[in-house]
């Protein structure tokens, strides 16, 4: 059977990140991607010049649209944007009882622009994290959503990744990539409170706009296609580290490029 892979997000025109880049990842990967689209930004590899945010019932509009006619069985929620978007989601996720949500709780191109007005973090927070099956922050997002200082080792990466179950997201992946080192290591802690590493070491490349968007859409695709969670994130990782090794055969732009979804098959 098929699987149909939705994702909740904004557009990247240069393909490397956002809605395009999740596409890209489902289709890589073996889904059937659809798209819900929450924000237009006008981007590209050296970063945001502009964005046009998708007012919150235009958002619901799609929603309902598709989720009236179309099975789906994973979810992947990235850019949002503003607080009425994140209330708008929340709803849809209940109305139809969406199944595996992966929530990336962006908030900042690898540019430095901000992709979340700040006032929407709280709902973040308190609608979208007790909705998620699985979060995947960074560093800085998992420190904005706590109000601390980001992580700066495994120690504090596994307090960060507990306090954020604590507030209600089932399963925390919590992405290292932003630590220095020769290793580049993520941290899941599963429902049960039991925590994993997936450690992959890290690829000598400039070309890593889109990496977030790429991890967890792969995990969304992935997951309907294997036993669990654990197992998902790390043939996810897998997936992302091999397109990171092959991203300099790609030619995009003139700041930090894409990374090789295609990888496997080119
Ligand atoms: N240079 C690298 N080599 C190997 N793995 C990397 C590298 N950079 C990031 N990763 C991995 O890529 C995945 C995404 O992590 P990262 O911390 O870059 O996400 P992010 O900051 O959310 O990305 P984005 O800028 O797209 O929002 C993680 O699995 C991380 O460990
Ligand atoms: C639309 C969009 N979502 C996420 C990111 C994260 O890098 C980005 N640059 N653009």
């Amino acid at each position: 059977m098929s699987r149909n892979i939705l994702s909740i997000a904004g557009t990247d025109p240069s393909g490397g990140a956002g809605i395009q880049a999740d596409l890209k990842t489902f289709s890589a990967l073996g889904g059937y991607g659809m798209t819900v689209v929450t924000a237009l930004v006008a981007q590209t590899t050296t970063g945001v010049s502009e964005v046009l945010e998708v007012p919150p019932e235009f958002v619901t509009g799609q929603l309902t649209t598709l989720l009236d006619d179309v099975r789906v069985d994973a979810v992947k929620i990235g850019m949002l944007g503003s607080t009425g978007v994140v209330e708008a989601v929340a709803r849809a996720i209940d109305r139809y009882r969406l199944p595996n949500v992966v929530v990336d709780p962006v908030m900042v191109a690898k540019s430095g622009d901000r992709l979340l007005a700040p006032e929407a973090i709280e709902a973040v927070r308190s609608e979208l994290l007790p909705r998620a099956d699985l979060v995947t922050p960074n560093l800085p997002e998992a420190a904005e959503l706590l109000g601390e200082p980001p992580a700066t080792d495994l120690d504090g990466m596994r307090a960060h990744a507990d306090r954020l179950r604590k507030l209600g997201a089932r399963r925390v992946l919590l992405k290292g990539g932003h630590l220095p080192g020769p290793d580049s290591v993520d941290l899941l802690v599963s429902d049960d409170g039991g925590t994993t590493t997936f450690t992959a070491e890290r690829v000598p490349t400039e070309n890593t706009h889109g990496t977030g968007c790429t991890l967890s859409s792969a995990i969304a695709t992935l997951r309907p296609q294997r036993p669990g969670w654990p197992e998902a994130v790390r043939d996810a990782k897998s997936y992302i580290t091999e397109a990171l090794r092959r991203a300099d055969d790609l030619d995009v732009g003139h700041g930090k490029g894409p990374v090789h979804h295609f990888h496997a098959w080119w």
